[in-house]
């Protein structure tokens, strides 16, 4: 139902986005510098997975979270505790985004800045892009193969990073024929919304190796983390547990501090 409905909104969003996005902007798309990459910022080894920390002011599944959130005192206290990349979710009626909290962290770190949205045409791609995205997230279960192959080609083409999101085993042979930058397994069912971790440490044995692999949701301590650190991922992606700690930095560094594996 969930996916449904925000597809259907989403196709709308599209249609105006279509309509509004300049000639002349779809052209500088192609002057901008070289993103700050996310597969790269993984592969730095530090003992442990990276932390892609997430400014996420409300969920459909837990309503508001901190929807006043300072996003640039967020995103600086999250990259000064040491997370990776900054996750900026982008979409508004349920997430309570948007693109401009993704140009203020963009404007606010050095780290990679990856949006999360329901990106569903090459018009998002752009308009990501212009708004200083470094990677965009795309979610497998929304598309065919052939679709899939198409949206990342056309992300490589404007110089954008994907990570590709799965939730179930029968999604990660499209997801790995699109040949993605990163690969997302999500711990939360679509459909219920409920998260389990042994998501992660079931589909993780059956991505190639030549994927940097992201364990996303459901973490809420240091040992949920540390339980994904052990199912082999290279970055652990983290929204709602940092979102509701009164210091980021404080918060990131309780996941991630001193954790040996
Ligand atoms: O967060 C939700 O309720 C949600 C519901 C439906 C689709 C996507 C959803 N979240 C997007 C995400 O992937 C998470 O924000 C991200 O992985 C962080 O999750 P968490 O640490 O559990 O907040």
């Amino acid at each position: 139902m969930f996916l449904e409905r925000i597809v259907e909104m989403k196709r709308q969003e599209i249609r105006q986005l279509e309509g509004s996005l300049q000639e002349k902007e779809r052209e500088r798309v192609h002057q901008l510098p070289a993103v700050c990459s996310l597969a790269n910022a993984l592969k730095e080894k530090m003992g442990h997975p990276g932390l892609i920390a997430e400014v996420k002011p409300a969920s459909p599944s837990k309503g508001d979270i901190r929807p006043e959130v300072d996003v640039t005192a967020t995103a600086q206290g999250y990259a000064e505790g040491g997370a990776k990349a900054i996750s900026v979710l982008t979409e508004r009626t349920f997430f309570k985004g948007n693109l401009q909290n993704l140009q203020k962290v963009k404007a606010s770190v050095q780290v990679p800045v990856l949006r999360k949205d329901f990106i569903l045409e090459p018009v998002q791609l752009t308009e990501s892009r212009l708004a200083g995205a470094d990677a965009v997230l795309l979610i497998a279960a929304l598309f065919s193969e052939e679709k899939l192959c198409s949206l990342v080609q056309e992300a490589h083409q404007l110089g954008l990073e994907v990570l590709l999101e799965v939730h179930e085993e029968d999604e990660i042979h499209r997801a790995v024929a699109a040949n993605p930058d990163i690969l997302g397994i999500n711990n939360r069912n679509l459909h219920t919304f409920v998260t389990d971790l042994e998501v992660t440490e079931r589909l993780r044995p059956l991505i190639p190796k030549r994927f940097p692999v992201i364990g996303e949701s459901g973490v809420h301590s240091r040992k949920d983390f540390e339980r994904l650190a052990q199912a082999g991922v290279d970055g652990v992606l983290v929204g709602e547990y940092l979102m509701r700690q009164a210091s980021p930095y404080r918060a990131v560094r309780s996941l991630t501090a001193e954790v040996g594996l």
